[in-house]
């Protein structure tokens, strides 16, 4: 592959959303000097900032940037003050979810890896999680987060639909046989359909085109189930497909198995547009304490160049993160007595990027209480 020049828009957000995207945005700047790549970086507002600012959670030029982009870069949004006044009209996740469904961002896709390094550190059983890597494609903008909702005049009672179309079922299920085949052949569908009807029009359409993908066994569970199964056996799974809310919830419990939710990354793809972005929140309650895991952020910029098909580039980037592993340098939800910061988990991994030995200085000045920053 040779140069090349990628404008990324990149949403910052609110609370920890700006520390985790500036190093991720440092880790890219590293993979431009290393590789000659020219990464241009447009940074738009969404979510309780950008109401703060223009009044709306996805400004009109928010969205023009990110329609022009070659990809986004998505820190988190959200805001206490908006999650704690149900009766807020205008509320930061109309800001992403409004974003995925204008891009067309059906296919959220969450890879799920137990990170040897971290075993020790895990609630759950190593010999239980060790080897664990699991592929979950959640639908990403259809389902009750998208459907009609309201209250009645009293607000004594309240709903939210939940819709699903056989095309909106077919494009995701595709994509994830399509994954599962290059894998290890293994597909669940997690639903509900002893109980929703949604849930069995999954089944019946995932059904219906599985003999297209012979050399891939099909699986059915339902999503409590599921929920059991991920935490007391996640070596069992290869790819699971879901709907938008299920996919949400298994995903944030999966995060136990790699041993922070400051760990998972994710893509969200569609037909034209990508976007990148840790699976968690903004993490109110750290914004600003410098302790924030940036990883998650990272590795989604990782898989924004694997987008690029910068395939070295993007290995480089995990290989850099393994090596922060390796090294102990995490934050402190990993390790309670670790002294690295945001930042500095964030310089040891575009040092590491950029070279290695460089790194190893680099955290010899950490430890001096010298910060050295690119
Ligand atoms: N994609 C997005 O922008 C998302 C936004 N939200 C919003 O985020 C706000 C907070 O929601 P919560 O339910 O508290 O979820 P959250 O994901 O922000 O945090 C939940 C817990 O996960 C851990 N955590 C999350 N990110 C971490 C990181 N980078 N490093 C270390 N630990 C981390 C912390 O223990 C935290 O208390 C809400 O306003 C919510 O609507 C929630 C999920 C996704
Ligand atoms: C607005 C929410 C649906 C965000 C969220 O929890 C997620 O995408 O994981
Ligand atoms: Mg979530």
């Amino acid at each position: 592959m040779g140069i090349l020049s990628k404008r990324i828009v990149v949403l910052p957000g609110d609370g920890i959303g700006p520390e985790v995207c500036s190093e991720a945005v440092r880790v890219l700047r590293a993979v431009s000097s290393r590789f000659g790549h020219e990464f241009e970086f447009d940074y738009q507002l969404m979510g309780a900032c950008a109401i703060d600012a223009t009044g709306s959670p996805l400004p009109d030029a928010t969205l023009e940037a990110c329609r022009r982009a070659d990809a986004v870069l998505l820190g988190a949004i959200g805001d206490p003050k908006y999650d704690n006044d149900p009766t807020a009209k205008v509320r930061p996740e109309q800001g992403l979810l409004g974003l995925r469904k204008a891009l067309g961002l059906y296919a959220n896709i969450r890879p799920i890896t137990a990170y040897d390094q971290l075993l020790e550190h895990s609630p759950l059983k190593a010999e239980r999680i060790q080897g664990t890597d699991i592929l979950i494609f959640r639908e990403l903008t259809g389902g009750i987060y998208f459907g009609e909702k309201g209250r009645s005049e009293d607000r004594t009672w309240a709903y939210d639909h939940c819709t699903y179309s056989r095309d909106e079922i077919l494009r995701i299920a595709h994509r994830a046989f399509k994954a599962a085949e290059t894998r290890r052949h293994q597909f669940t569908l997690v639903d509900k359909a002893n109980v929703l009807e949604t849930s069995r029009l999954w089944r019946e359409t995932v059904q219906s085109i599985a003999p297209e993908y012979p050399s891939v066994a099909l699986d059915y569970l339902f999503v409590d189930n599921a929920a059991m199964q991920i935490i007391l056996n996640p070596k069992q799974f290869d790819v699971i497909l879901t709907e938008n809310m299920f996919g949400d919830i298994i995903s944030d419990e999966a995060s136990v198995i790699a041993g922070s939710l400051g760990l998972l990354p994710s893509a969200s793809v569609g037909d034209g547009a990508a976007l990148f972005e840790p699976i968690h929140g903004s993490y109110p309650q750290a914004k600003g304490k410098g302790i924030a895991n940036p990883i998650a952020t990272i590795l989604s910029a990782a898989l924004l160049l694997d987008h690029f098909n910068l395939q070295e580039e993007a290995d480089c980037v995990r290989d850099a993160v393994q090596h922060a592993l390796d090294q102990g340098v995490v934050t402190p939800e990993l390790n309670p007595a670790t002294l690295y910061s945001t930042e500095q988990v964030g310089n040891f991994i575009a040092y590491s990027v950029l070279d290695i030995a460089d790194c190893e200085v680099h955290r010899n000045n950490i430890k001096l209480g010298m910060s050295t920053i690119i």
